[in-house]
Parts: C-alpha cells; sequence; structure tokens
C-alpha cells in the first residue's frame, strides 16, 4: 500500500520532517507497514534552492483533493490558517498529525470530534515534551490508574534561558536570541517567557488525563519574566531550583491548575531538568510516580514524535478510538487561590523580623543574598499569600518576591 504526506508549514519542524523522513524512510515504512513518501509541501514562501522544490505548492486545496494524499502534517502552528486547513483536511478523510499546541489546546475536542465522524486520526504527540513519547503513554498505558497530578517542566526555551542566565551569567536577551537560533522558541516568544505555551501544554495534558477539554483561559499563568538573581540565589541556598512548572492536580472540589516559576527541590527530579530539556510527572494513587524526561524543543526530537503519530495513523488506519476528550464550558478548573504550598518569601533585611512574624517563617535562608532576607514558610493557600502580601505592604513591609514551594 502507498500513502503520500503533505506537510504544511515547512519552518523548524516541518523542514525536520521532511530531514527525519529521508533519513530513517526504511525503519519507518517498516514500522507503518506501508511505503511512505511526501508528496507535498506547503508553504508560503517558495522552496526554489532546497531539495524538496518540485514538491512546494503554495495551494492547500491541492492537498485536499489528492486522493492520493493520506496524512497531513500541519506544522504551521497559530491558530489561523492552521485550524481551517485541520477541518478541510479531516473532512477530506485524511489523518491529520501535528505538533500545534495552541490549536489542540483551543481546538482540540472539536477536532477530534471531526476526526471520528471521518474515521481518521487526529493526532499530536510532538504537541507537549518534544521529543518525549508522552501523549500516547497517558492515554494508552496510563489509562487505568486513578492520575492524581501531573506536574513539569514543559517548555524547553525558558528552561534553556534560565540555565544559561544563572548557571552560564548571560543576559536574558542572549539567552533568548540563542534559544531562538536553535530553534526552540515560538515564532513570538513572549508565549514562552510569559508561560503560555507551557499554559497550553497543560491544557492538553489535563484533558486527556482528566477526560474534560480544559482550556487556556482557565489556568492561571505566570511566566519567568520577574525572576530575578537573587531569587535563584536565595533558592539556591535553601537547596532549591527554580523552574517553571506547568501542573494540574485533583482536589476534593475538582481541578486545579497553574503555570508559575515555582522551588523545587535540588535533588528531586525535577531540580536537575537543565538547557532544552523537558520533564512531566505523573502522579497516580496506584501508580506513585512515573517520570517522562528528553528534549522538549528543536528539529529533531520533535520531528521524530510528529512521525512516529504519522507511522501510528498509517499502520491503525483511523482506529485510535482512547484517545480523546468531552467539550467543555472553560469550566473544568477551580480557583488557583485555594492551591496551597510552601512559599519562600524575600524581604530587604530591615524587614525580616516583621516580616518573618507577619508570615509565619518556619526556616530562614542562608545566607540570603546581601541586603536582604529570605524565608521559608509553612502551607500556605495562594489566598492566604495575597492577603499576607496585602498586609506587609500596609505595615510598610517590603515583599521582593513570594514564590511557591513544591514537593516534586
Ligand atoms: N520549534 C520547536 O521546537 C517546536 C515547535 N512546536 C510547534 O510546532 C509548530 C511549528 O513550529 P516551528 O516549526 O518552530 O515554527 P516556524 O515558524 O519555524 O514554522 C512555521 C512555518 O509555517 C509557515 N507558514 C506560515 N503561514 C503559513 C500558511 N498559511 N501556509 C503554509 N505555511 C505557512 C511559516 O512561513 P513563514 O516563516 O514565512 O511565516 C514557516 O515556514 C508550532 O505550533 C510550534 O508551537 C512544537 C514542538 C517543538
Ligand atoms: N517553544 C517551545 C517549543 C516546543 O514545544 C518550547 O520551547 O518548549
Amino acid at each position: 500500500m502507498d500513502t503520500k504526506i503533505a506537510i504544511i508549514g515547512f519552518g523548524t519542524v516541518g523542514s525536520g520532517v521532511a530531514e527525519v523522513f529521508y533519513k530513517n524512510r526504511p525503519a519507518i515504512e517498516r514500522k507503518a507497514g506501508a511505503r511512505l513518501d511526501v508528496k507535498y509541501i506547503v508553504d508560503i514562501k517558495s522552496l526554489e534552492g532546497t531539495p524538496y522544490a518540485e514538491k512546494w505548492t503554495k495551494d492547500f486545496q491541492q492537498v485536499v483533493d489528492d486522493p492520493e494524499v493520506g496524512v497531513v502534517v500541519e506544522t504551521i502552528g497559530g491558530v489561523m490558517p492552521a485550524y481551517d486547513f485541520s477541518k478541510r483536511a479531516l473532512r477530506a478523510g485524511k489523518h491529520v498529525v501535528t505538533s500545534n499546541k495552541e490549536l489542540v489546546a483551543t481546538h482540540g475536542a472539536e477536532l477530534l470530534r471531526i476526526a471520528e465522524e471521518h474515521n481518521v486520526n487526529y493526532l499530536f504527540e510532538a504537541s507537549v515534551g518534544g521529543g518525549i513519547p508522552l501523549i500516547h503513554p497517558l492515554y494508552q498505558c496510563l489509562g487505568a490508574g486513578d492520575i492524581t497530578e501531573v506536574a513539569g517542566i514543559l517548555n524547553g526555551t525558558t528552561n534553556f534561558i534560565m540555565t544559561r542566565m544563572f548557571e552560564d551569567q548571560m543576559s536574558f536577551e542572549e539567552a533568548l536570541k540563542l534559544a531562538q537560533k536553535n530553534g526552540y522558541a515560538e515564532a513570538n516568544p513572549a508565549a514562552d517567557v510569559e508561560g503560555k505555551d507551557a499554559c497550553r501544554k497543560i491544557c492538553i495534558l489535563s484533558s486527556i488525563v482528566y477526560g474534560k477539554h480544559v482550556y487556556p483561559d482557565e489556568v492561571h499563568t505566570e511566566g519567568i519574566t520577574k525572576i530575578t538573581l537573587n531569587d535563584v540565589q536565595a533558592a539556591s541556598a535553601a537547596g532549591y531550583a527554580v523552574r517553571l512548572i506547568g501542573r494540574v492536580k485533583k482536589e476534593k472540589s475538582g481541578l486545579i491548575a497553574m503555570v508559575s516559576p515555582a522551588l523545587v527541590a535540588k535533588s528531586s527530579q525535577l531540580g536537575n531538568v537543565s538547557d532544552v530539556f523537558n520533564a512531566v510527572l505523573v502522579r497516580g494513587s496506584d501508580l506513585g510516580d512515573v517520570l517522562f524526561y528528553g528534549r522538549g524543543a528543536g528539529k529533531s526530537p520533535t520531528a521524530s514524535a510528529v512521525l512516529s503519530d504519522v507511522v501510528d495513523a498509517v499502520r491503525e488506519g483511523g482506529h485510535i478510538p482512547t484517545l480523546g476528550w468531552e467539550d467543555a464550558n472553560h469550566d473544568t478548573i477551580g480557583d488557583y487561590l485555594d492551591d496551597v504550598t510552601g512559599v519562600m518569601v524575600r524581604v530587604p533585611a530591615r524587614d525580616a523580623k516583621a516580616a518573618g512574624e507577619l508570615f509565619g517563617a518556619k526556616r530562614m535562608v542562608s545566607p540570603a543574598p546581601e541586603g536582604e532576607a529570605a524565608f521559608l514558610t509553612g502551607m500556605l493557600s495562594g489566598r492566604m499569600v495575597q492577603e499576607l502580601c496585602a498586609k506587609a505592604g500596609k505595615a510598610g513591609i517590603e515583599v521582593l518576591s513570594a514564590l511557591r514551594v513544591l514537593d516534586y
């Protein structure tokens, strides 16, 4: 059997898909049980001068109208026109494979439903964790367990930037430029540094694990832009690393999800994750902790995840029935202020005593950054931290930062 592939969007990931496909073609065909080839590459810019020039077209309708095309790989990114292209491909009876987490997080439930109606697959292994096999294990292998919590370092760019800034003293701008040069960053890197990309990824993981669509507007999201060297130094003196963590957990009152920078013990599984690497911890009441680890961004790792979906789509031919979730009304996630964690508070040295009493300091950090004091509190809800910060303000105590401390 012959199946033709069309790649839509020939940027970092799309070009990686073509390169890895031709490099590993015999193994990919053997696993898919079919002869495969890339017939079209759709991009707004010409591919003249590349080895793929004769496959290039600007006209997506050509792909839709060609019965030979069995799989459409969507690597444009963003919602439009990727949303429109994906629907047209699915309705034309073609499998769609994507790395586009913004689209999956925004319209995943609908696209999965359209795929099911047309007996094809909508697959997105590359949308979370780059090259880490994560989506498939979550819905297939871990499907039976009662998963209480998923937490992870979900953005390669920010982890890379923080590693370079705080371990190699690189400036934020230089580190970001290097992440872009390496092909890690989003087309608009604000999505990385402001936490939106990690938010989209935790939405996808939550939807898979808990079976209801979690939308990005439900998830409280903070990025890394306010993290300072003094935060990192104080955390380190206390035995912690600062990481951007996306997490969702099941509480008695419902699900709580958020993205924020947080302290994790240096000796912990997440505390050790550096550079572009991602790690996702899945915690289950029967399962205990399972960790997924690998390169979270970049051309070849992401392309390899995309191609694993191409193989599945061709081999399974529309029969991957368990991947999916119900649509929901933007009301799946509870109030993030109910989340209870430890907190590390930094204040000017002059405010150490008053702040320590107010927040109920449990352990002073030593050495604190010069001219400052820092301490760890007991367990506090987000709401209590807000109230205490407001009280501190009224009492003339300057809270320099209050960062969550997590037990992963
Ligand atoms: N880079 C990474 O490490 C990873 C990326 N992803 C996701 O994969 C997707 C693609 O990312 P990436 O490859 O980095 O992005 P790029 O910006 O490098 O690639 C997107 C490509 O699509 C082209 N394009 C834009 N609009 C259209 C259109 N209407 N029709 C056809 N082509 C179009 C762009 O052209 P032009 O440049 O001219 O605009 C560009 O060549 C995104 O959703 C991203 O979030 C997922 C995992 C990892
Ligand atoms: N910009 C993203 C790319 C992969 O999803 C990241 O840095 O993680």
